[in-house]
């Protein structure tokens, strides 16, 4: 059996892994740490909670104890949350070095992060859009020496979804060496794996952890078909029974909106669940905060848009909810990895409607997993369904007359003032994309159908 001395790390790094409860290394680990330290590009693919960020944290530490300056790394991820869960594993594990990280991510001063930069960490972990504005806007940010980019999340930042991150990562990649290695690593790498093999281009070594099933075996996975009036009475009970049975354990549920966050945290308060929120219209003080109480048990229930769906490592998590059926499987694969991690056994349950049954199957056939019924007591959630509906009709009107929705749009406009960028020029720029981007569609779609045309016509 492989220990981490036998991958080629040095013993004061070893001793630090044991200190942390990392004694034995994860398949990933295990591959992809000697091709790492052996200089080349790494592509690294396994399951949610299997131990990817040390996978690439521990080579990068060694190599930076070997010859340490600044700015030794990058590492980029979707979510400010997560850049600070893996500056904290640097932090730990680089401890006996000394090793100097530093953040850079939207919703905080701009300018304590330049001065940050400026100082040369040995490691920045960064979101796209904060770190491209710092190159846009000034030359502290000195990465000409840079060893490694890393790619957390990789497929997530390659893909354009709600927030595209592709006009920030061609800044970012612009601005780093040519020379350098380039380690990317998701759950979920290979949907994007042929756009992926164009940013790590040096012998690179792919890991994928063969299995059948994308996700992990401790994890029991279960479903809820409900009508939509009564999704959010399914909720109450659930949270209820899973409080009075097991009182120790810690619940995500995950929905689709922010609007709808506010209004179930507001709902459960009603109900006395002790519940918090995570979702990217809160300032982003209050969402480390919200994290932080969440982690450390002050409140057992986290409410969340898929802005915590990836990455997020909370070992008290025993329970995932999805309050709606996400329309992804890949998303369903991140949110309900955000239990059963590291070997431990946990439950996801997803509430699905009668519009929802399309998405389920799409979520089991592409997962390769299948999803059993959870037994539920029908009567017990009726008796508490007119309630449950009232208290929820009560929370939207509560939420309206605080001009949520007002706030939402002033909230953007205060933060992108707070970043150097005009909204309006914003705006503008964003609609201008949006329409670059359909006509490119239609001309894509456009191309296709001729394509088939000629193929029929031969
Ligand atoms: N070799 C190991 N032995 C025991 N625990 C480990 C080992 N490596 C990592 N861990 C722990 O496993 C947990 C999950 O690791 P990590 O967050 O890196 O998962 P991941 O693969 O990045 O998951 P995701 O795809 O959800 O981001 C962490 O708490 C980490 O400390």
């Amino acid at each position: 059996m492989a220990t981490f001395e036998s991958l080629g790390l040095c013993e004061w790094l070893t001793k630090q892994c044991k200190q942390m409860g990392i004694s034995q290394p994860t398949p990933v680990q295990e591959k992809c740490i000697p091709a790492i330290l052996e200089g080349r590009d790494c592509m690294g693919c396994a399951k949610t909670g299997s131990g990817k960020t040390a996978a690439f944290v521990l080579p990068v530490v060694q190599k930076l104890s070997e010859d340490p300056y600044g700015i030794f790394c990058l590492v980029l991820t979707p979510t400010r949350e997560l850049a600070y869960q893996i500056a904290e594993q640097f932090r730990a594990l680089g401890k006996p070095l000394g090793l100097k990280e530093c953040i850079i991510v939207g919703g905080m001063d701009m300018v304590n992060q330049g001065l940050m930069l400026s100082k040369k960490p040995h490691i920045v972990v960064a979101t796209p859009g904060r770190l491209a504005d710092h190159i846009r806007s000034s030359d502290t940010v000195k990465m000409n020496r840079l060893q490694f980019l890393i790619l957390d999340e990789a497929d997530r930042l390659l893909e354009q979804g709600c927030t595209d991150f592709t006009k920030d990562l061609e800044v970012i990649l612009g601005a780093v060496p040519a020379k350098r290695q380039t380690l990317l690593f998701s759950a979920t790498l290979t949907d994007t794996l042929q756009q992926l093999q164009g940013i790590a281009i040096n012998r690179p070594f792919f890991f994928e952890q063969k299995s059948e099933v994308r996700t992990v075996a401790e994890l029991d996975q279960r479903f809820i078909l409900t009508p939509e009036k009564v999704k959010d009475a399914y909720l109450v009970y659930l949270i209820q029974k899973f409080q009075d049975e097991h009182y120790d354990w810690s619940i995500m549920i995950f929905t689709n909106t922010c609007k709808n966050c506010q209004i179930l945290t507001m709902m459960l308060h009603e109900f006395n669940f002790p519940t918090i929120s995570l979702h990217s219209m809160m300032k982003q003080k209050q969402r480390f905060a919200n994290l932080a109480k969440f982690k450390s048990n002050v409140f057992k229930i986290l409410i969340a848009t898929d802005v915590a769906a990836r990455g997020l490592d909370i070992p008290t998590v025993q329970v995932v909810i999805n309050h709606n059926t996400p329309g992804l499987p890949k998303i369903y694969l991140h949110r309900v990895g955000r239990t059963a991690r590291a070997g431990r056994n946990g439950i996801a349950i997803t509430l699905v409607t009668q519009y929802d049954i399309h998405l389920i199957n799409a979520v089991e056939e592409q997962n390769n997993a299948k999803l059993k019924e959870y037994p539920v007591e029908e009567k017990e959630v009726l008796k508490i369904l007119t309630q449950v509906n009232v208290t929820r009709r009560q929370c939207e009107i509560r939420l309206e007359s605080t001009d949520f929705e007002e706030k939402k749009k002033i909230n953007k406009r205060k933060q992108m003032i707070l970043e150097g960028k005009d909204p309006d020029l914003e705006e503008k720029r964003k609609a201008e994309e949006e329409k670059m981007r359909r006509k490119k569609k239609k001309q894509n779609r456009k191309k296709k159908n001729s394509a088939k045309t000629t193929a029929v016509d031969s």
